[in-house]
């Protein structure tokens, strides 16, 4: 079994360099100002740049309105579209004729009948990411270095394309893919010293962990 792995909230030339080094398929920007890793889009467009035919790039936004989202797209052009707030199926099969990439919908999981909120997506987005639920003092809907009990996906079709996220570790990645049979795993505090400022060795970490549990 293969994983793939994406490295998220990546905002310096420096530490996308290694994530791709480390052999990370896919790399995230996130452009949300609230967040730390948030990347204008100007910045974005030069870490795309620097991604291309190296590593798929994956553009991450929350509730991102037309205007914002066309422009944000256009500056990256990314491969993936990875929507993480309140997006509807219907909003999924509209970005997905308009932009004609790969759409991933984040569904977050607390317990086990969160799984039937995944259900809409299965049909409508490329790929479903799971994390975690925000912890009630959360002021951000992800990368808020949170784990879910991943007991919960045991149950879930081998087949779903789905991946893995929240709160996942050089540490815990090997059992959390264990457990949940995932064939892409997706890591953004894990692999920071600090909200916001990723650290190359837990990325080289991560990607050696993940790879030696999926071999
Ligand atoms: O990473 C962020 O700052 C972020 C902000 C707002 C919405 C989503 C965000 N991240 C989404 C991701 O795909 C993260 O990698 C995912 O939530 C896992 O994060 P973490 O638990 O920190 O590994």
């Amino acid at each position: 079994m293969t994983v793939e792995i994406k490295i998220c909230g990546l905002s310096e030339e420096r530490t996308l360099e290694a994530a791709i080094a480390a052999g990370a398929e896919i790399v995230g920007l996130v452009s949300f100002p609230k967040s730390p890793r948030h990347v204008a889009p100007e910045q974005a467009a030069t870490l795309s740049s620097l991604a291309r035919g190296r590593a798929r790039v994956a553009l991450l936004t929350v509730d991102a309105g037309d205007s914002l989202l066309g422009e944000t797209v256009a500056a990256v052009t990314p491969d993936i579209l990875q929507l993480h707030g309140a997006e509807t199926p219907e909003r999924v099969k509209e970005l997905r004729r308009r932009y004609d990439r790969e759409i991933w919908k984040a569904v977050s999981i607390d317990e086990a009948d969160d799984l039937r909120r995944a259900a809409p997506f299965w049909e409508t987005a490329d790929r479903v990411l799971f994390d975690a639920r925000p912890p009630r003092e959360a002021t951000l809907p992800g990368g808020n270095g949170v784990p879910f009990d991943w007991r919960l996906l045991a149950a879930l079709d081998p087949h779903r394309a789905f991946v893995l996220s929240g709160g996942l570790t050089p540490g815990n990645v090997a059992e959390a893919i264990r457990t949940t049979r995932a064939r892409a795993v997706d890591v953004s505090s894990g692999v920071e010293s600090a909200p916001g400022v990723k650290d190359a060795a837990l990325i080289a970490a991560f990607v050696r962990e993940a790879r030696a549990a999926a071999a």
